[in-house]
């Protein structure tokens, strides 16, 4: 996971690390020659400022870095302004290990892009709501990993002493209804449906009715697979939005898709407001690009994140976790 990210931010050290160690030499240079006790003495006093012109090329070239890694612009650059924020001016003593300095600074900066304005306890704010049910609309596009996180969800809420049915709302796509309660048979959970081509909000209303006559606590609508290209289907959604008032909407996006993920959920996001993302197959993901971006780019924090395609392959997503991953032992 995040192998190539990781790659990204050592040479950032290293080659930062290199600056630092040219300055010391110039530093040490100036030092007359005393004994042994003295020199080492004299050291410890020394130290080098980080200045603006040692990082400047480094940051040019994870800047590049960064965008290959497929990282939102907007994203880089504020955490270009962040690690110089946390670098320029710092005095660093002769001898210290500077690379544990250079990795702290790009930590932080990394923790801060990741830290959600809010944070949603996605089960808290269920259990905490006076009238049920609590709803859920998921939203994103083809192939996003949509239909088979709705299942790791329900198998999730259930696992939390949660009653959970699903509205098979994408009516459009061929096989959707089917594969969908294949997963929920799987799991254990009920699914609401009508036929292909009909009204998906009218499926959505069904199962937010069931639940309420039968005392169940979450509904989880499936849509289809949007394209933001095809209005239609915005509409549809926007509709269903309209009709059910969900508590939440949550974007899911295939964490491989990179930037272009980032540019869907913008995209999602003003058509219909995102409360939170679910980005799947980060087990398979090397650049960390949407991980990075998604949160910062639309202002919703990332609750999950899928990591293989079993049923408790979901987990909760968290900036320390992330970090560890790019930062801790492999
Ligand atoms: N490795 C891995 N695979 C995943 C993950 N999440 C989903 N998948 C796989 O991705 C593929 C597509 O997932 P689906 O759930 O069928 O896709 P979908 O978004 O429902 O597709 P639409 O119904 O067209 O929107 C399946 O083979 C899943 O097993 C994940 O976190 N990790």
């Amino acid at each position: 996971m995040f192998g190539k990210l990781r790659e990204k931010l050592k040479k950032f050290t290293q080659t930062v690390e290199e600056k630092i160690e040219e300055e010391e030499k110039v530093v040490e240079k100036k030092t007359p020659e005393e004994t042994e006790e003295k020199k080492g003495f004299i050291e410890r006093l020394l130290q080098v400022e980080i200045k603006e012109k040692d990082i400047e090329d480094a940051l040019d070239e994870l800047e590049l870095e960064l965008l290959e890694a497929d990282v939102a612009l907007e994203t880089v650059e504020a955490l270009r302004e962040k690690i110089k924020e946390k670098l320029v001016g710092r005095k660093v003593r002769v001898g210290t290990n500077k690379g544990k300095i250079i990795e702290e600074a790009l930590r932080e900066a990394i923790t801060e892009i990741l830290t959600p304005e809010k944070r949603i306890d996605l089960i808290e704010m269920i259990k905490s709501k006076e009238e049920k049910p609590f709803v859920i609309a998921f939203v994103g596009f083809n192939g996003s990993g949509k239909t088979t996180t709705i299942a790791k969800l329900a198998h999730g809420l259930k696992k939390n002493g949660l009653s959970v049915v699903i509205a098979a709302s994408d009516t459009f796509r061929a096989g959707a209804i089917e594969q969908l309660e294949e997963h929920a048979k799987r799991v254990g959970v009920k699914v609401i449906k009508h036929s292909y081509g009909a009204d998906p909000a009218a499926v959505a209303y069904d199962a937010i009715q069931h639940a309420k006559a039968r005392g169940i606590d979450v509904v989880l609508i499936d849509t289809a697979g949007r394209n933001e290209l095809n209005r239609n289907l915005m509409d549809e959604m926007k509709k269903i939005a309209r009709v059910t008032k969900p508590d939440l909407v949550i974007f899911v996006g295939d964490s491989l898709g990179g930037n272009s993920v980032v540019e869907q959920a913008k995209q999602f996001n003003e058509a219909v407001r995102i409360d939170g993302v679910i980005l799947t197959k980060l087990d398979a993901d090397a650049r960390g690009g949407a991980a990075l971006s998604i949160s910062h780019a639309i202002g919703a924090p990332i609750l999950f994140v899928g990591v293989g395609q079993g049923y408790d392959d979901l987990r909760p997503f968290d900036e320390k976790w992330f970090v560890e991953r790019i930062f801790g032992e492999e």
